[in-house]
């Protein structure tokens, strides 16, 4: 009996700091949660890129030159890595538009699938006049690639639709930086919070390889990200997660506890920040691509239209949103 108040009591500890953090009465108070790049040595590491390291394709994908990057680890939760906002301006609007128009099409699988039928939720929400927001808030989460099968937590070759050659691209780039060669992009839940939304406390422990790494893409409003231990006995660190972070979870790292308790307003709006310079078709370089870069040229320019953009705008202002990019099959494995 007391052992198990005692296992009870340690349980605790994640739920603890995320009721505190999700918390509106009283509010939290945000002065342990960390902004890497004010943090002090003792919690968290700047890892400076080799000068020589860069990837031809970055720029088309909507990212900085990665001699540019800042990359942070931390001493309490070894296999985390967090990049802040590698992303363009024009990256960061290319992004955020594809997880709006494109990805909740179908055959993709939403949410929103179990009460009603809609082909393209997007168009769906302006199909009148006026924005439908109620249906806007409604989508919570789109899969791509392997569907996350949510009940039954097991991914088939039944349930699987193509995954995005561009968002297997991008994560290809950080994969290849980050020495994982063999990484392949199979599956992805996007995540669509709005300022009430909070996601609990969970572990991604449904896919076959956990040796591969977990890439996650925030971009809008910020967050409080909770990450703790493999149990939920260790303490999670609340870590502010702004728009264009990059969160990697791996190693150590790759089972651990994590939840969003709380969406926060951001201070910034780096898909704002002035000059916004073309994607010239000049920086197609000889690399192997997985898909056509031609396209990624054409797609990712048509976003410097302020005018054209003023819908994905109007929806980032009170969202959030999180791409989370997994690898399912094991190395050399084909099928499920
Ligand atoms: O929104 C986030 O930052 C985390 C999302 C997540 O953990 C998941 O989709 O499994
Ligand atoms: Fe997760």
């Amino acid at each position: 009996m007391q052992e198990k108040q005692n296992l009870l009591s340690v349980e605790d500890k994640f739920m603890k700091s995320f009721k505190y953090y999700k918390s509106n009465k009283p509010k939290p108070s945000l002065e342990d949660v960390i902004d890497v790049e004010k943090c002090a040595t003792d919690k968290v590491n700047k890892i400076t890129p080799d000068t020589c390291t860069d990837d031809p394709r970055a720029e088309l994908l909507g990212l900085k030159s990665i001699r540019t990057w800042k990359i942070y680890t931390f001493v309490r939760h070894p296999g985390l890595l967090f990049i802040r906002n590698p992303f363009t301006t024009l990256g960061q609007r290319y992004w955020v538009r594809k997880c709006l128009e494109e990805y909740p099409r179908k055959p993709n699988k939403l949410n929103i699938d179990i009460e009603m039928n809609v082909e393209d939720w997007w168009v769906e929400c302006f199909k009148n006049s006026e924005c439908d927001r109620q249906l806007q808030k409604k989508l919570r989460w789109t899969t791509l690639g392997y569907h996350h099968n949510w009940d039954t937590k097991v991914y088939t070759e039944q349930n699987k639709s193509l995954f995005p050659l561009d968002l297997a691209e991008l994560s290809d780039i950080l994969a290849k930086y980050l020495g994982y060669s063999n990484f392949k992009a199979e599956a992805a839940i996007v995540n669509y919070y709005h300022m009430n939304s909070t996601l609990s406390a969970h572990t991604d422990h449904s896919e076959v390889n956990l040796e591969a790494p977990l890439f996650s893409f925030s971009f809008g409003q910020s967050a409080i990200f909770l990450i703790g231990g493999q149990d939920k006995s260790v303490e999670p660190s609340a870590i502010l997660i702004k728009s264009g972070d990059i969160v990697v979870m791996s190693k150590e790292a790759r089972l651990c506890y994590h939840a969003v308790p709380k969406i926060l307003p951001s201070a910034e709006s780096p898909w704002e920040e002035v000059e916004i310079s073309n994607v010239s078709s000049n920086s197609i370089s000889s690399f192997k691509y997985i898909s056509q870069p031609e396209e990624f040229v054409g797609t990712m320019n048509e976003n410097i239209d302020n005018e054209k953009w003023n819908r994905f705008r109007n929806y980032i202002q009170e969202s959030r949103i999180n791409m989370n990019v997994r690898q399912v099959l094991n190395e050399n494995q084909n099928s499920i």
